[in-house]
């Protein structure tokens, strides 16, 4: 069967006064109708990574793949009206704030509706319909009036799943989400997640789900790709992410709480260069070949400092 994606050497480069820097670095990895995870800390290459599948890098940025097939057909070799025919229609992109997606002096109703509209033959009639439909499919409890609404008046958590509404309104194929929820309070960030996940499951979609949160991930993805320095260092099921071996993402989960072990303090997160050299680790599930494990040299001082009293 073939992949709904499947990425290739993925590259982002981008010039600077000090000669190029890579942000993303030969990634490769192939996704079904299931979620995949990108973890990692900040400036390690995800949302670049989901940018650089819409193929959109802003020049002087460059972007070079070996090929980004969606459902076997290469999205590198479209010209830009056939992106654009790409972008919202079949794979659609929810960013971290609605503040700076959604257009502040038109109503939400009217935004929803030409999200369809720009993607789908519909009479002006049934897209209000549609876009009804959607703002109650999002959990939004008056939608007749949030319809009607301006952006301005919404909280962050309708602006979101608002943002939502209008990305899965044209039924893309893969749904990309760049921390779609990191700008939320804890219990609306539940609440946002489970709707998405409840319709990108409904629709058969696949969803690439940014986020530097681990044990977010581990709970809401199927599989989690773990990025450092622009490069994949592992791949592993994300019910099986806290016993990941590679020490970068052992050092990510020390780092981060959790409730189920409490610690008096975090460790900090040390890194080792070799890490971004070495070939990534762990089983892909989804027909890549198995790669090595990380030699000895990877193995960093997690830790280290803390246990030492540093
Ligand atoms: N226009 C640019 N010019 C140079 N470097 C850039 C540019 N845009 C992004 N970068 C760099 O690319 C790297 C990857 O950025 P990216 O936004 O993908 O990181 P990220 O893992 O998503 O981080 P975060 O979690 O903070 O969003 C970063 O080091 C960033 O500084």
């Amino acid at each position: 069967m073939t992949d709904l994606l499947d990425v290739q050497n993925l590259w982002v480069r981008f010039p600077t006064r000090n000669g190029i820097f890579d942000a993303v670095r030969g990634v490769s990895f192939r996704l079904g109708r299931e979620r995949l995870g990108i973890v990692g800390e900040s400036g390690s290459g995800k949302s670049m990574t989901g940018r650089a599948i819409l193929r959109l890098i802003r020049p002087p940025g460059q972007l070079t793949a070996d090929h980004i097939r969606l459902d076997g057909e290469d999205l590198m070799t479209k010209s830009e009206k056939g992106m654009r025919a790409v972008r919202g229609s079949r794979i659609s992109m929810v960013m971290q704030d609605p503040k700076f997606s959604l257009n502040p002096v038109m109503r939400v109703g009217d935004q929803i509706m030409e999200a369809l509209r720009l993607h789908a033959r519909v009479s002006r009639t049934e897209a209000r319909k549609r876009a009804l439909e959607m703002l109650e499919a999002v959990s939004i409890r008056d939608p007749e009036r949030v319809f009607r609404a301006f952006p301005h008046e919404m909280s962050g958590g309708m602006g979101q799943r608002i943002m939502i509404a209008m990305m899965l309104i044209p039924n893309p194929e893969l749904l990309i989400a760049d921390e779609p929820t990191s700008a939320l309070d804890v219990s609306v960030q539940g609440q946002v997640l489970r709707i998405m996940d409840k319709l990108v499951q409904d629709r058969g979609m696949g969803l690439i789900f940014i986020s530097h949160d681990l044990n977010l991930v581990a709970q809401f993805c199927d599989r989690v790709l773990i990025m450092y320095a622009g490069r994949v260092v592992e791949t592993c099921d994300a019910d099986k992410l806290h016993q990941a071996t590679h020490p970068y993402t052992r050092g990510l989960l020390n780092s981060m709480p959790r409730i189920d072990a409490p610690q008096s303090r975090l460790d900090v997160l040390s890194r080792d260069p070799a890490w971004s050299e070495a070939p990534s680790v762990g089983p892909d599930d989804r027909g890549l070949p198995e790669l090595p494990q990380p030699g000895p040299a990877g193995l960093g001082n997690l830790g280290a400092d803390i246990a030492e009293g540093k």
